[in-house]
């Protein structure tokens, strides 16, 4: 195993009952950063599997790899539950200056982990999955329903971020802009857009990756009507976030031009002004 010292690269994976793709999503990890034309070190790179608690066999699927070399681990959380904090509390765990997110589901192809973490540089600082570059397109077995979700939530998402897919779910940030964000939002799915807006990230630095979005094989999906009305309340507090300097500069702007109209109106209609 690597020496934890030069580890520069850390893959975190939230997950919660995905003991059956944990097995496959390591050893293809770890074969495509073994391919010779990999950019990244597998030496240099460790991946962390944050579970909240599923009790499903994971953990000692986890300790298996470990024995056969794998330089992975698992953070069980017992009081806490969630996607998004799942993610942060991975990112604090990092030893790498680089760090990577991606699902456990295999919906996020292994194979791309190489080019998203070398694609992370101190000019680019974020680096984004998107399943709307050239070249690249959703499963065509994706059901439709999530599509139109996925559509919404990312048009609603527009006037925020110009990264054209903040919801992939597939992204990695350096640490040092990591650690610029205060008061994360870690309710939701959506942990990326927080990061993008919060760690304050310019258009210029953010690398995209085409990539085509598989399917589910193993396990279930743990979106639900609940993690959708968290979005919309976590796009409600981004836009407060981002905007409400703006929003104060207006009224200030108007009260200040309402001021001056008044004053010039009452000018107009006092005797002083009327005599001359
Ligand atoms: N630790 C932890 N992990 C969780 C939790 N809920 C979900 N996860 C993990 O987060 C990953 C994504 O969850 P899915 O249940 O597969 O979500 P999805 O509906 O496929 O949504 C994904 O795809 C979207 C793109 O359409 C992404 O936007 C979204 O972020 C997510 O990646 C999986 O690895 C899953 O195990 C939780 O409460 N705790
Ligand atoms: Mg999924």
């Amino acid at each position: 195993m690597a020496s934890q010292q030069s580890i520069q690269y850390s893959v975190v994976v939230p997950a919660y009952r995905e003991n059956g793709n944990i097995r496959p999503l390591v050893t293809r990890i770890f074969a495509a950063l073994r391919r010779i034309d990999s950019p990244v070190p597998a030496e240099q790179t460790e991946i962390i599997i944050v579970d909240d608690n599923s009790r499903d066999g994971s953990v000692e699927n986890v300790q298996s790899l470990q024995q056969e070399g794998y330089n992975v681990r698992i953070v069980v959380r017992t009081t806490e539950r969630g996607l998004s904090s799942a993610v942060v509390r991975g990112f604090q765990e990092s030893r790498g200056d680089n760090m990577l997110c991606m699902d456990a589901d295999l919906q996020h192809p292994p194979e791309y982990v190489p080019t998203m973490l070398a694609s992370l540089s101190p000019t680019h600082t974020f680096v984004l999955g998107t399943r709307y570059g050239k070249g690249v397109e959703m499963d065509k077995d994706w059901p439709m329903y999530r599509r139109i979700i996925s559509s919404g939530a990312r048009l609603l998402a527009l006037p925020l971020t110009t990264a054209s897919d903040p919801m992939s779910g597939f992204f990695g940030i350096r640490k040092e802009s990591f650690l610029k964000a205060k008061t994360l939002n870690s309710q939701g799915f959506k942990i990326a857009l927080d990061l993008l807006i919060k760690s304050h990230i310019p258009p210029y630095a953010i690398a995209e990756v085409p990539f085509s979005f598989g399917v589910r094989s193993e396990g279930e999906s743990k979106l639900t009507g609940k993690v959708m009305i968290k979005y919309l309340e976590q796009l409600a507090e981004l836009y407060w976030y981002k905007f409400s300097a703006l929003v104060v500069f207006i009224i200030f702007f108007l009260f200040i031009a309402f001021f001056l109209l008044l004053r010039t109106w009452f000018g107009s209609l006092s005797p002083d002004a009327q005599n001359k």
